[in-house]
C-alpha cells in the first residue's frame, strides 16, 4: 500500500486488513520516517513493515495499491512492474506518455495492472452514460467538484470523462465563437472543444456533473462520492482480478 498515511491509502489499507482473503504485507509513505504501521492508531494490532524510501522496499507483495501524488506515482508503478508486482493505481495526474510507458513495461514484464481514475461505481457508470448521451448532445460541459486539499485539476475522472466523450462526439465549436473572457479562465479548461470546470470546497469529497444542452432541452448526469468508502468496492475487485492479466488497463470498467 503506497500512500498509506493519506486519506485514500489509510481507507484502502483498512479495507485490505478487514478482508480475510487479503494480507497487508507492506506499507509505503514518504510522509514520515519514524512511524510504522504497528504504532499507527488506525491500524492497531497490525504488524506490517513500513517503508519510507522506494529504493529500500523489500516485499513479496503480489499487488501494489497506489494512492500517492502525481509526481510519485509513475516511479512507484515502474518499481512495481519491474518487481513483478501488479499495480492497482488510484493516483491521478499522470501524463498520457507516462501511462503509455507503463503499459509497454507491463506487456514486456507480462504483469497485469490497472490505472483507475475513479474506483466508484457511480463514476464508472456516469462516464458510460455520458459517452452514450454525447452521441446525441455534442454540446457538453463537465463540472467536477472535490475537497479543497486536492492538488491536481482537473480531476482524473473529468479528464477521463472528456476523453470518452471525445471518442463519440461530433467535433464542434461550442458556444459563441466571438465570446471573450472578462476574467481569464471564466469559461474553464478546454479539451477538444469541451469545457471542464474544477470546483474546490471544504465539505466536498468527490462529485461530478456532466451537463448536456440541445435545442429547448437539457440533460444533467451527476454522481457523488459522499465518503471514501465508495471507492473500496472497486479497489477490492481490482485487487482480486488484476493478477489474471498480462497488461495494464486504464479504467475500472475493464475489470468489472
Ligand atoms: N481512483 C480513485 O478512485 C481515487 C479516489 C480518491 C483519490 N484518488 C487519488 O488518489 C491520490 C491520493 O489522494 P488522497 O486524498 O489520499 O491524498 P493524501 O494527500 O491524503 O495522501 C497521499 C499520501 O501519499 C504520500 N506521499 C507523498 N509523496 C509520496 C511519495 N513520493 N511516495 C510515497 N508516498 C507519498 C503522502 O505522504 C500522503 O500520505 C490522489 O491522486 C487522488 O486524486 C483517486
Ligand atoms: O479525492 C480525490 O483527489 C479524488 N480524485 C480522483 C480524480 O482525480 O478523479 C477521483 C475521486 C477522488
Amino acid at each position: 500500500m503506497a500512500g498509506y498515511k493519506g486519506r485514500m491509502g489509510s481507507t484502502a489499507a483498512q479495507m485490505v486488513i478487514d478482508n480475510p482473503d487479503f494480507e497487508l504485507v507492506g506499507v509505503f509513505d514518504a510522509r514520515s520516517q519514524e512511524q510504522n504501521l504497528g504504532e499507527d492508531d488506525r491500524f492497531k494490532g497490525q504488524d506490517v513493515p513500513a517503508f519510507h524510501d522506494l529504493n529500500l522496499i523489500k516485499t513479496d507483495a503480489t499487488v501494489w495499491i497506489d494512492f500517492t501524488i502525481p509526481t510519485a506515482v509513475y516511479e512507484n508503478a515502474k518499481f512495481a512492474l519491474n518487481h513483478g508486482i501488479s499495480p492497482v493505481i488510484g493516483t491521478t495526474g499522470m501524463t498520457d506518455e507516462q501511462v503509455k510507458d507503463l503499459q509497454a513495461l507491463a506487456k514486456e514484464k507480462k504483469v497485469g495492472g490497472l490505472i483507475a481514475p475513479n474506483f466508484g461505481i457511480s463514476a464508472v457508470l456516469l462516464m458510460q452514460f455520458a459517452q452514450q448521451a454525447a452521441k446525441y448532445f455534442p454540446d457538453v460541459e463537465i463540472i467536477e467538484m472535490h475537497h479543497d486539499d486536492k492538488i491536481d485539476s482537473p480531476s482524473g475522472t473529468a479528464i477521463s470523462t472528456a476523453k470518452k466523450i471525445a471518442e463519440v462526439r461530433q467535433p464542434k465549436q461550442q458556444g459563441n465563437p466571438d465570446a471573450t473572457e472578462t476574467i481569464p479562465g471564466a469559461r474553464g479548461a478546454e479539451y477538444e472543444g469541451m469545457r471542464i470546470h474544477a470546483v474546490r470546497l471544504p465539505g466536498l469529497v468527490a462529485h461530478e456533473e456532466v451537463m448536456f444542452g440541445g435545442p429547448g432541452e437539457g440533460l444533467t448526469i451527476r454522481q457523488d462520492s459522499f465518503d471514501r468508502i465508495s471507492f473500496m468496492t472497486g479497489v477490492k475487485v481490482a485487487v482480486e482480478k488484476v493478477n489474471q492479466y498480462h497488461e495494464l488497463f486504464v479504467g475500472l470498467e475493464n475489470l468489472l
